[in-house]
């Protein structure tokens, strides 16, 4: 059995996103950038309307003979002298004569003149370059590809690039006595909750190429089923059969399959069954098949396990001040669900292992390290904020 900080520091050790694929810019949202992203093109690439108005030269005129119109994606050259204007548009390339776009609003308009009524400071022309300019860096490696992002790179006509692999995840779900909702219930079975944890949590992370397989507590079925996830997936992540009873085999088919064990039992409270292991590239977690000890380690363990794969960065446990005094004889850290408000945290009063109910409201696992047998109100405290 080891530590809280071992078995986290040995997470991140053992796990580092080191495949490197190219996508489209349509499929690279989520993803993490392996390289740096150079602009290509000014942005504008033009002398650039902001407005819709008319394009002018002023020279202290105020009345102007209007020359045609340039609409937005136009390329037309109108060169204009002295008191002439042309009608411009948002996003339209900007005469190379011009010095101004009087916004319509500002002006009378006759047959074929204009005159401005209103005097306007801003030229509304936005220089070519003015956001970023041909060969200045985008983005980094290590960059997230969020919505801005990608509709930035989108922007500068950028179609490719190089990101991290996603990790392909088979959730693997153990247990004789499981039932799916929809079923008609049965004495003694219980249904299934934590393929719905794993499926929404993995999701949230941005993992999209999750696929679900359930196995009786059978050593032969578990064994085989564990081979064929390893051939086909980067992660495995079960839950259920990793404790120490007779038919919790999960530990039995990874040794069987050569997976090599990391580490197996956290001296933590709930969650304390858990094992890490790996087979070259390919990742293994054992979960407890306690839904909320489930629920806590994934947070705990297997997210950061994740955010590396993707070549994300790890948060930290933060800092909080609890509210109230919270006692540890276990020998055992503790995570504690609560709430974080304003930096105070506030521990709820069931914090049963099985007990996914006292998830729902919280946003934070308080964190009581093993050898921590007290904590009074007004204390400094380690927490995580909980993905929900
Ligand atoms: N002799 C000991 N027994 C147990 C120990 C121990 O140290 N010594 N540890 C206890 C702790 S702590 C936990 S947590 C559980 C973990 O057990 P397993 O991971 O082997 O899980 P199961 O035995 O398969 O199931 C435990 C419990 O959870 C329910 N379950 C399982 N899968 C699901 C699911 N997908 N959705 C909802 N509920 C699920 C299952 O029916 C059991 O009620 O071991 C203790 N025992
Ligand atoms: O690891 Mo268990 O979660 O305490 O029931």
């Amino acid at each position: 059995m080891i530590a809280v900080a071992q078995a986290l520091s040995h997470i991140e050790k053992s796990i580092m996103s080191n495949t490197i694929i190219e996508t489209s810019i349509t499929e690279a949202h989520g993803y993490v950038l392996a390289q740096d992203v150079v602009s290509d093109i000014d942005l504008p690439p033009f002398r650039q309307s902001a407005m819709d108005g008319y394009a002018v030269r002023l020279w202290g005129h105020e009345e102007f003979v209007v020359k045609g119109e340039i609409q937005a994606g136009s390329n037309m050259e109108v060169s204009l002298r002295q008191g002439e204007a042309v009608r411009i548009y948002t996003g339209a390339r900007v005469p190379e004569e011009a010095n101004k776009v009087v916004m319509k609003e500002h002006v009378e308009v006759f047959n074929s003149s204009i005159k401005v009524v209103k005097f306007q400071e801003k030229t509304n022309i936005k220089t070519q370059g003015e956001q970023i300019k041909r060969g200045e860096r985008v983005l980094s490696k290590g960059d997230e590809l969020n919505t801005a992002a990608i509709s930035f790179l989108a922007g500068l006509g950028v179609a490719k690039l190089m990101v991290y692999k996603k990790p392909s995840v088979a959730v693997l779900i153990s247990g004789n006595e499981l039932l799916q909702p929809g079923d008609p219930w049965q004495q003694a079975k219980t249904y299934d909750s934590n393929s719905y944890i794993l499926k929404l949590l993995l999701q949230k992370v941005g993992v999209d190429d999750i696929s679900f397989y359930y196995v009786e507590d059978d050593t032969k079925s578990s064994v085989a089923m564990v081979g064929d996830l390893l051939d086909d997936h980067d992660f495995i992540v079960a839950t259920g059969g990793i404790s120490v009873g007779d038919y919790d085999l999960m530990r039995v088919a990874f040794q069987a399959n050569d997976v090599e064990e990391q580490f197996y039992k956290i001296n933590q409270k709930p969650g304390k069954p858990i094992y890490f292991g790996l087979k070259n590239d390919k990742v293994v977690f054992g979960l407890p098949g306690n839904p909320a000890a489930c629920f806590i380690n994934f947070q705990i363990y297997v997210l950061p396990a994740l955010r590396r794969f993707l070549g994300k960065s790890i948060s930290s446990f933060k800092k909080g001040v609890t509210d109230q005094k919270i006692v540890n004889n276990s020998g055992k850290a503790l995570f504690l669900r609560g709430e974080c408000l304003n930096g105070h945290l506030n521990v709820f009063s069931n914090q049963s292992s099985s007990l996914l109910q006292s998830l729902i409201q919280a946003n934070a696992l308080i964190y009581v390290p093993e050898d921590m047998e007290a904590v009074e109100i007004g204390d400094e405290v380690q927490y995580v904020d909980i993905v929900q």
